[in-house]
């Protein structure tokens, strides 16, 4: 089963905000860039849109590709777009009641991220 998945890097004043995943969850436990799967016939910018609001209540004003990983988790495919997003309305909040925080970009290595994540991490360090 192959999954598309769009996921916000939201940025600001150096710092990225990040989730924690609930337990429950596929990689449950680990932190994350928001987002979720698209919907059928859904492009990933839109689906972007739809899951930052749902999940964190913000409304993306501007936003760009980062990087598209394909990860194969054994039990899940994933195709995971990864967008920036520089510009939102709202403050971004655990609408779901998640664990949320913003993190200075330096400071990511010090948390766990799902194996597709890896090389998003990489990137931004750099
Ligand atoms: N949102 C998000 N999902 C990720 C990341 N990295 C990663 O491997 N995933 C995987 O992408 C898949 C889809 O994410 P999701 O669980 O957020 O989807 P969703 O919001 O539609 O969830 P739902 O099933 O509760 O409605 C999951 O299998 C998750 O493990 C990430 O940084 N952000
Ligand atoms: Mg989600």
């Amino acid at each position: 089963m192959l999954v598309r998945v769009a996921a916000g890097i939201i940025l600001r004043e150096g710092q990225v905000f990040i989730a924690l995943r609930s337990s429950d969850k596929h990689q449950g436990g680990l932190w994350e860039f928001p987002g979720g799967k698209c919907e059928e016939g859904e492009v990933s910018l839109s689906a972007l849109a739809r899951e930052l609001n749902e999940e964190c209540g913000v409304e993306v004003l501007e936003a760009s590709h980062f990087q598209t990983v394909a990860h194969d988790y054994g039990d899940k495919q994933v195709e995971l777009v990864f967008f920036t997003v520089t510009k939102f309305s709202g403050e971004p909040h655990g609408r779901e009641g998640q664990e949320v925080c913003w993190v200075p970009l330096g400071d990511l290595v010090n948390y766990a991220f799902p194996e597709a994540n890896r090389v998003i991490v990489e990137s931004l360090l750099k």
